[in-house]
């Protein structure tokens, strides 16, 4: 029965086109190859144009190091690559990365939409190669030569480095200790892709909107395994639900090291911190706020009633991985409407409002009690010019505390500061509407009805209960979602 769920669910997987094909897999290990020769080749040139020793430019070398999900090997065809660039010592990141490389890469056939973005935590291009998105950060290390495969963890190679290199480096570091840390790769690569789908289908996946983003996700998905090292894929996803479901947050989750690892201070209390598993071993960074752990909570609830009876024989997998139904769960939302002249700049426009993201939802938490930062990007086709638009959820009955101009004013401030004077910007419009108002494809996706008993929880007298009333999260509970407290919207399923 275990090994028939673990093997539905793979298949599952599969079909839905997030085990990549071979084909998928040759184009990226392509991409990276013509990378790492570009990378090189920026390298010598940069000691030639800094009239370095004669010598240098046959020892001079860079490297890409891969990670993310692609280094993790739970990627799908939608996926970026997330690189770093790791030069020497002489290859500095304002010039020699942001314009040298900058322009051989802006040169080539296989690249388009190159973009600098250099105010990010971890600085970075991004950029489409072969039609594949890449995130390129840039490493610069002490020495002259770049091992192809440097070791990340070598004390030699991490010497007397820059912070923002060593940021950088603390991806790939991250990464690899994970994948170091579980004890079967194949199997968190499973867990982690399964994991992945149910947080994108119920909306809780996205970092710049307050949920999980991939590093999250990869962590939550490592512990369980570290902890169960013999347990079946739908095991592990059953326990990956009871455990999260019912974890005391704000208590941190932590990778388990044979040494005792000493916790990070921070002055910001994170809402459900994550440790990375590497030195400095600090938090993934979060943008978590009142709402979306809330959201959060609710959807690991979800989860864990509907896969604690996995082995009943009418449990369906697809249930578990049913989108999110928006139109029914809230009667309003914010329509964020975000235009630009042409396609280009629209990219820039909307990366950029995103990266602000967080502070609207604050505001709108503030006025509101609650928002429900739905992460999908839509398209008005009423409008004539391109558009991204999203929709997120409040609560309903609630329009009256809410003046839209005076919302967007307050965010257009925030949008603009820091904003650089020649950035092309576009247009940003914010409304209220109802759910009737949302697009079509919004509005179509239903949830079936759940009559199975999997929805209930079955208590001492044998009497049922609505879920809710049995796990509700103690650390949590002035803003579940009760009879007396009808500014939330349901939980639960
Ligand atoms: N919030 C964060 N805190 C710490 N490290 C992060 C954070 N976000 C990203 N990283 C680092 O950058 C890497 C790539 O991030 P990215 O957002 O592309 O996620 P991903 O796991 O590759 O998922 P996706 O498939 O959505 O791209 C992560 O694996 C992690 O090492
Ligand atoms: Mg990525
Ligand atoms: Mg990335």
């Amino acid at each position: 029965m275990e090994m028939g769920r673990s093997m539905s669910l793979l298949q599952m997987m599969v079909n839905e086109g997030l085990v990549p094909c071979g084909e998928e897999e040759m184009k990226r290990r392509n991409a990276i190859d013509k990378l790492k020769k570009i990378v090189v080749e920026w390298v010598k040139t940069v000691t030639y144009q800094r009239g370095l020793p004669k010598k240098y430019l046959k020892f001079a070398s860079g490297t890409i190091l891969t990670y993310g999900s692609y280094g993790l090997g739970v990627y799908n065809s939608e996926s970026d690559i997330d690189a770093l660039c790791v030069g020497p010592y002489f290859a500095t990141i304002a010039e020699d990365f942001f314009i040298v490389l900058h322009n051989m890469l802006a040169s080539r056939p296989e690249v388009s939409e190159i973009h600098c973005v250099k105010d990010a935590r971890v600085p970075l291009m991004r950029f489409k190669f072969d039609g594949i998105s890449i995130d390129l950060p840039y490493a610069r290390l002490k020495v002259i030569s770049i091992p192809e495969n440097v070791d990340v963890f070598n004390p030699f190679f991490l010497k007397n480095i820059d912070d923002t290199s060593w940021k950088s480096l603390s991806g790939v570091r991250a990464n690899r200790s994970i994948l170091h840390l579980v004890p079967n790769i194949e199997v968190f690569q499973a867990v982690l892709r399964c994991i992945k789908l149910w947080a994108k289908r119920r909306g809780v996946y996205t970092n710049l909107l307050g949920f999980f983003g991939g590093i999250h996700l990869a962590v939550l998905s490592a512990f369980i395994c570290q902890r169960h090292p013999s347990a079946s894929l739908s095991a592990l996803i059953l326990l990956f639900f009871k455990i999260f479901a019912l974890w005391p947050w704000p208590t941190p989750v932590i990778l388990q090291d044979q040494i005792a690892r000493p916790l990070i201070p921070t002055d910001k209390v994170s809402w459900m911190p994550i440790q990375l598993p590497c030195s400095p071993y600090e938090f993934c960074h979060s943008n978590i706020t009142r709402s979306t752990f809330y959201k959060i909570r609710n959807e690991f609830l979800r989860g864990h009633m509907l896969t604690k009876d996995m082995f009943s024989p009418d449990f369906d997998w697809n249930i578990l991985f049913e989108p999110f139904p928006y139109a029914r769960r809230y009667g309003l939302f914010v329509k964020i409407f975000l235009s630009a002249s042409d396609k280009d700049e629209l990219g820039d426009w909307v990366g950029w409002v995103k990266s602000r993201f967080r502070c609207l939802l604050v505001k709108l938490e503030e006025l509101l009690g609650f928002c429900d930062p739905n992460p999908t990007e839509y398209v008005d086709t009423d409008a004539s010019e391109p558009n991204v638009t999203f929709y997120w959820g409040l609560p309903t009955g609630r329009a009256d505390l809410i003046k839209a101009d005076l919302v967007e004013e307050y965010f257009l401030k925030s949008v603009d500061n820091g904003l650089n004077h020649n950035s092309t910007t576009g247009t940003m419009k914010l409304s209220i509407v109802k759910e009737y108002q949302l697009p079509k494809k919004a509005q179509s996706v239903c949830e079936r009805k759940h009559t199975k008993p999997s929805w209930r929880v079955v208590d001492g007298n044998r009497k049922k209960t609505p879920s809710q009333s049995k796990y509700k999260p103690h650390c949590a509970n002035d803003y579940l979602p009760t009879s007396e407290n009808p500014k939330y919207p349901r939980a639960g399923g």
